[in-house]
């Protein structure tokens, strides 16, 4: 085939990625799709395997089209050392994505974050979206307190995103700030999703920072003595808070599509208090201003950047 030819005879349902690619690699892909029986996102996956380097941007429309568990996690691994910790995979599930972690914080890890949390006198009540008026309110269904780290804002906060990051092959500027949760006894989160919807004002004042909410990685920083699991209604699955455990689930199908059976609980405390580190994962880089932040207000978050860079 003339290559030239290939170049500009590329198919309109291509998806936009192939654009990105250098035309060598370009030329490689067009003529085996025409050889072989392999979708665009297989033979990209080849060609990032044979040393491709792209873009995080470039590569945006790459991953979401192609979204799945084994993008983010090699499940076949059982342990993944990072950080000398020993991070185990326990179990997981191939739809919806979702891997059950042990050990993905130390006892010692835990319980700093949640000294250094308590400590800074920021936890208040927790606030849901409204998807109508596209505000942060107090709901019934939302009975916990919460606060939140910048990106990096103190050394141990970097070192749990960046051992996320490393874990689940997704670059830590493209989640949001680290959000820490505390559920006292009766303290619950009525069964959501953490997607966004593109048909609502609230959804799509979300998507503008950084686009759709992956995936969700919870990290448990105490164990619970009754009550407080983590439950999916729509898969009978229930998981009871660890200290140093983790769950990660991916929000979108693998045609990049809100999923439904994503809808999970936070079932109510029955004794002892719970606390969680909650990072969702963006499509793109997350970084919102200080007045448009959720769920800190404004006031919080403009101290908190300058008292993070007095600190440094
Ligand atoms: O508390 C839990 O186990 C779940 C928390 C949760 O779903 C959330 O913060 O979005
Ligand atoms: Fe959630």
């Amino acid at each position: 085939m003339n290559k030239e030819n290939s170049v500009q005879n590329t198919d309109e349902r291509l998806p936009n990625w192939v654009e990105a690619l250098p035309i060598k690699w370009k030329n490689w892909l067009l003529d085996h799709l025409e050889a072989e029986d392999k979708s665009p996102e297989e033979l990209g996956k080849i060609l990032l395997a044979n040393g491709l380097k792209i873009t995080d941007e470039e590569l945006g429309d790459f991953k979401m089209a192609d979204f799945n568990l084994s993008y983010l996690i090699d499940v076949k691994k059982n342990f993944f050392d990072i950080q000398e910790q020993r991070i185990r995979l326990v179990t997981y599930l191939e739809r919806p994505g979702m891997c059950y972690f042990e050990d993905m914080l130390s006892e010692a890890e835990c319980d700093e974050l949640i000294h250094l949390s308590e400590q800074s006198g920021e936890f208040e009540r927790a606030l849901i979206l409204n998807d109508e008026t596209a505000s942060n309110e107090i709901g019934s269904h939302r009975k916990s307190d919460s606060m939140c780290y910048l990106h990096g804002q103190n050394p141990l906060i970097a070192t749990i995103e960046q051992r996320i990051a490393t874990l689940v092959n997704w670059p830590a500027t493209h989640g949001e700030y680290l959000q820490i949760l505390r559920y006292q006894q009766t303290g619950e989160y009525r069964p959501h999703v953490d997607f966004f919807s593109s048909n609502s004002p609230g959804g799509v004042k979300s998507l503008s920072y950084g686009g759709q909410r992956v995936a969700t990685f919870i990290l448990y920083l105490s164990d619970v003595e009754a009550g407080g699991s983590t439950k999916f209604p729509n898969l009978g699955l229930e998981f009871k808070p660890k200290k140093g455990a983790a769950l990660l689930f991916t929000n979108i199908d693998i045609l990049g599509r809100p999923d439904q059976n994503t809808l999970h609980a936070g079932m109510p405390v029955i004794d002892g208090t719970k606390y969680i580190a909650t990072k969702w994962l963006r499509e793109r880089a997350f970084e919102i201003e200080p007045t448009k932040t959720q769920p800190i207000d404004s006031k919080k978050l403009k101290n908190k950047k300058r008292g993070s860079k007095s600190k440094r």
